[in-house]
């Protein structure tokens, strides 16, 4: 059983509210505070926020883990791209010693003395399948299903509660587009989520779907490993070199973006590209109309910050070639007619929300499960709903969501719980936040 403590009482008399035609037939669980969905570094940093106002809170994980996109589905040689500055969440600062970009294991080695620190203990297994507002008692009802480790069910549960955070991340799900023919194809077809290390495709030829930094960076390792990597650039792409003259060129852009406006920027760093990479344009790299920082403010593609598949590219060593028009027993054809021998196939196309199949909601979220509202308004919505980590701002966009959201619930909770201090401390005794019905 998870144990929050909190200085206050559980509120048993709101379940009487509940109508009966929502009534649910399985466990039903009162939280006494927010309910955050989501284990990730967004769901974290807003559960530190609470701890340190006194707000108790549970966080409903699908995974048996904290940040299983980091722990489970990232690929073996993956560091930060941003510099460290960029990357750390509230209140607790990654080590003096991390190097300016962090590999995964140190974030990960963070995270966990992250949750330690501000005694985080999300529930694990629990896959949240809808979570519904019920006007009646001004209620959210979270339903989930929890498995055990081994994955068989332990039933659905219901969690009520007064806030719902909602920390599932814009790469919730990934993206496996169809294409014709790909059932006869007969090898080896992943999602790059399931991608460890270049170390079984030794000499192998590999279709890298997508030039996005998956793609790119994935071509990079399984160069260093010897393998013969193809990269799809069905559209375009906006690569920049990860550093100017030694200084990080997202730092440059930050510095920039305070001074000017954001199609200035993005001139000033396609004019320094261009001198430090040259025109990628001639192997293949198309470069969207919009600037690399409009484009992700828009439409949210993440420019390529470049850490060595550039000069792959340049080499041969990574081949740049068009968009598949279909796949056959071990071949690709491409839409330029050329046709190539393959063994496998590695889709680094993309992530999705998954916000849309369980919010039963429409006035928040887009249908693409990303706020209507973009920065610095899509963090708050109606009803005691929040979002955190959807501004496309990466780590540090989260952070600054998180602590709004911290603030804000803490706010209500203590204006609200003023007059309740007396009866609730009685004997002294900690309390668990959750009542169950
Ligand atoms: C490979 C990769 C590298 C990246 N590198 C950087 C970087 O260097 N710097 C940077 O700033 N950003 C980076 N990003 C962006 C990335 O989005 C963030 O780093 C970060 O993981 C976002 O945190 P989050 O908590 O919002 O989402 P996530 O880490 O995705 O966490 C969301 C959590 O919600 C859980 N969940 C989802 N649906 C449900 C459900 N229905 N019920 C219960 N739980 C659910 C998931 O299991 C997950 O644990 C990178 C992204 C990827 C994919
Ligand atoms: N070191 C790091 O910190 C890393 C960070 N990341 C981050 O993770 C996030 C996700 O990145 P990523 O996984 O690269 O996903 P992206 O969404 O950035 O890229 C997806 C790519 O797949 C292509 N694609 C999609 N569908 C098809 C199709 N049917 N045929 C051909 N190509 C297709 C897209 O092309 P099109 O543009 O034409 O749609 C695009 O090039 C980003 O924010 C990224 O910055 C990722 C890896 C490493
Ligand atoms: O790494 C990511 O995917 C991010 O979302 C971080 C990020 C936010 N804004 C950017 C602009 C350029 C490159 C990376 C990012």
């Amino acid at each position: 059983m998870m144990h929050y403590s909190t200085d206050h009482l559980p509120m048993p008399t709101m379940i009487q509210n509940l109508d009966h035609e929502n009534f649910f037939p399985g466990r039903c669980i009162l939280i006494n505070g927010p309910v955050i969905v989501g284990a990730g570094p967004s769901g974290l940093a807003v559960g530190a926020g609470l701890k340190q106002q006194g707000v108790p809170f549970v966080i409903l994980e699908r995974a048996n883990c904290i940040a299983p996109l980091w722990q489970n589905h990232t690929y073996d040689r993956l560091k930060l791209h941003l510099p460290k500055q960029f990357c750390q969440l509230p209140y607790f600062p990654f080590p003096d010693n991390f190097p300016e970009y962090p590999t995964k294991y140190q974030f990960l080695d963070y995270l966990e003395s992250y949750a330690r620190n501000f005694d985080i203990n999300p529930q694990f297994n629990e896959n949240v399948q809808s979570a519904t507002y019920d006007e009646t008692c001004g209620l959210w009802r979270v339903k989930t299903i929890g498995s055990t480790d081994n994955g068989f069910s332990r039933g659905e549960v219901e969690y009520i509660c007064r806030w719902l955070v909602v920390a599932t991340g814009e790469n919730a799900e990934k993206v496996v587009p169809e294409f014709e023919g790909l059932e006869e194809f007969g090898g080896q077809v992943m999602h790059v989520c399931d991608y460890k290390s270049g170390e079984t495709y030794r000499g192998k030829s590999v279709l890298v779907v997508g030039c996005g930094n998956s793609g790119m960076e994935v071509s990079l390792d399984l160069c260093h490993h010897n393998a013969i990597p193809s990269m799809v650039v069905r559209s375009s792409v906006h690569v920049l070199p990860r550093e100017i003259l030694g200084k990080s060129t997202f730092d440059i852009a930050v510095s920039m973006m305070k001074l000017f406006p954001l199609w200035v920027v993005d001139k000033i760093l396609l004019a320094v590209a261009r001198v430090v990479l040259g025109n990628i344009e001639k192997y293949g790299l198309k470069r969207p109309s919009k600037g690399p920082l409009q484009l992700k403010n828009t439409e949210g593609k993440t420019p390529v910050l470049d850490i060595g598949a550039l000069q792959k590219i340049r080499s041969g060593e990574i081949k740049v070639v068009p968009g598949i028009k279909r796949f056959s027993p071990g071949r690709v054809e491409l839409v330029n007619g050329e046709n190539l021998e393959i063994n496998s196939v590695i889709l680094a196309t993309g992530y999705c929300s998954n916000v849309p199949s369980w919010l039963k909601e429409n006035d928040f979220f887009c249908r693409n499960g990303i706020p209507k509202f973009s920065f610095p308004n899509g963090w708050k919505g109606k009803a005691g709903l929040y979002a955190v980590g959807f501004t496309r701002r990466g780590l540090s966009g989260a952070s600054l969501d998180a602590i709004k959201i911290a603030n804000d619930i803490g706010r209500i909770w203590k204006e609200e719980t003023k007059h309740k201090q007396h009866s609730v401390t009685v004997g002294g005794c900690h309390r668990r936040c959750k009542s169950h019905c």
